[in-house]
Order: C-alpha cells, then sequence, then structure tokens
C-alpha cells in the first residue's frame, strides 16, 4: 500500500478556506499514493477552540466536499483527518472521515476520548460511543484520534472487530513529542497492527508548537517512515502481508486470556 501522510500547519492567521484550497495542492501533490492521510481539525485549527462553533460542518459542508474531489481526483482513499461536525441536535463532535476512491463515505469516527489538558475539546466536543473499522480494497482500516492512542482497550477493541492498519490524525504538541513517539510505537506492537498515525506541524493559536513527528509503525515496532517537525508530505510504500506474518509467527493476540477466561483472574492473590 502506498501513502502519503500530508502533515499540514493551521497557522492562526490562515482561513479555513485558505487551507482548504493549500490542503488541496499537498494533496495533489501526494499523487500515485493509494491512501493520503490529514491531520487532526486541521480546517479550525484544533487550538483555535473560539472558532469551533462557527467552522463546524456537516458531512455535506467545505471540507468532506473538498474531500471527495480529491480523492475522486487522484483515485484513492483519503482519510480527511478529523474535522468539527454538527448534527442535527447541534451537537459538535471531533469526527474522523475515510473517503473512498470514487468520493463516496467509506467510514465516520467520532473521536470517544476528547482531551481536557490545556484543551478546551472536552468542554466543546460531545464525545462519539462507537468503533469503526472499514472494510476497504486496502483491507480493514481501524479509525482512532489522537488522545486516543492512550487507551489500549478501545484499540483492542478494533482489533477484535478486524483491524489491521489503524490510522491515527492527531494534533499532538511538541511538548509531549517522545509520548507521541512511545504510544504510536506501542500500539503498533502490542496490538499487531500498521499504525500510520499523521500529527499538524507548526504553531496554532494560543502558541501551541505542534510535535510533526508524523510516523508509520509496522507490527514488528520497526519504524518505516517518520517525518520532521514542520510541514511536509511523508511518502511510504507499506507491505501489508507483515501483520498476518507477524501475528502467525509471535501469536500475542491468540495468547490472549482475558476475558477469554476471566474465571483465571478470580482467586485470592496474595
Ligand atoms: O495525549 C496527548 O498528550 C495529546 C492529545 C491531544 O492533543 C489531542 O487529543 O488532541
Amino acid at each position: 500500500m502506498k501513502v502519503a501522510l500530508v502533515q499540514l500547519a493551521s497557522p492562526p492567521d490562515e482561513t479555513a478556506a485558505d487551507r482548504r484550497v493549500r490542503a488541496g495542492q499537498l494533496v495533489e501533490s501526494a499523487r500515485g499514493a493509494e491512501l493520503v492521510v490529514l491531520p487532526e481539525l486541521w480546517a479550525a485549527g484544533y487550538f483555535s477552540f473560539d472558532a469551533y462553533p462557527d467552522e463546524a460542518e456537516t458531512l455535506d459542508g467545505p471540507t468532506v466536499a473538498a474531500g471527495r474531489e480529491w480523492a475522486r481526483g487522484l483515485g484513492a482513499y483519503v482519510h480527511l483527518g478529523s474535522l468539527v461536525e454538527r448534527d442535527a441536535a447541534g451537537r459538535l463532535f471531533n469526527t474522523a472521515v475515510l473517503l473512498a476512491p470514487d468520493g463516496t463515505i467509506a467510514h465516520t469516527y467520532r473521536k470517544v476520548h476528547v482531551f481536557g489538558y490545556a484543551s478546551r475539546e472536552a468542554e466543546l466536543l460531545t464525545p462519539g460511543d462507537s468503533l469503526s473499522v472499514a472494510e476497504t480494497e486496502l483491507g480493514p482500516i481501524g479509525a482512532t484520534t489522537c488522545y486516543d492512542l492512550r487507551f489500549p482497550e478501545l484499540w483492542r477493541g478494533l482489533v477484535d472487530r478486524g483491524a489491521k492498519t489503524v490510522v491515527v490524525p492527531a494534533a499532538w504538541p511538541a511538548a509531549r513529542r517522545e509520548h507521541w513517539r512511545m504510544f504510536t510505537s506501542c500500539r503498533a506492537v502490542e496490538e499487531q497492527v500498521v499504525v500510520i498515525a499523521v500529527n499538524a506541524a507548526g504553531t496554532q493559536r494560543g502558541g501551541v508548537e505542534l510535535a510533526g513527528t508524523s510516523r508509520i509503525v509496522d507490527p514488528w515496532g520497526t519504524v518505516l517512515a517518520e517525518a520532521g517537525g514542520g510541514e511536509e508530505v511523508l511518502r511510504c510504500e507499506i507491505d501489508q502481508s507483515i501483520v498476518d506474518t507477524v501475528r502467525a509467527e509471535f501469536p500475542v493476540l491468540a495468547d490472549r486470556r482475558w476475558p477469554v477466561s476471566t474465571a483465571d483472574f478470580t482467586g485470592a492473590g496474595v
């Protein structure tokens, strides 16, 4: 699978409309990739919390409309990262969208673990309550977003639903870059999946510096590609057979004992 990670910046002095145009140019430069992935809430800018209500859109809004065109134009899957979605009841979500090469929506995922540390996301957005694995021509792709990296039970839920690749759009600050590296590697090894983690770059509202460092990690823990700190398009070709090979040779998932047999863990202990 040929992938391109669009590690986009969301400078506070750029409008969302201008950013969509610029993002489209970067996406176009990824021609030849079968899957193109963008970061979390890049149109509004993750740290532009005051802008969430104004930039919120439905799945018929300008960001998904642009993504449909990109997907059709490239003949590729486009994972739009995520956008501030407004539902019919007026609630706001951090929603990831995967578009198929014909421009149709392959799946959506509303971020479950909204973030509240030095962030107003948890105050402004409603958490999602379901997991999603899309069956695609590129294999089963599971959805997570940013902070979800710290919750392994969500990842195990994706693996139990068949995920072999997991995409992680993010707006992860540079202050915790080593956590980002550690969790993306850890989840890949622990869940025996390919992790495609695409972070934002640059400095956002409030002077928050993003880590960049988008990366692809295989289930053996090998880092197949890693970006620098600035805006860039990172390309990589992934041999997806690595997932079945690693799972067969080192059958950690098959060796699970809980919750397969919880009775084993009900003893009094020491
Ligand atoms: O967990 C972290 O350190 C960063 C999480 C985050 O920035 C997010 O979920 O948007």
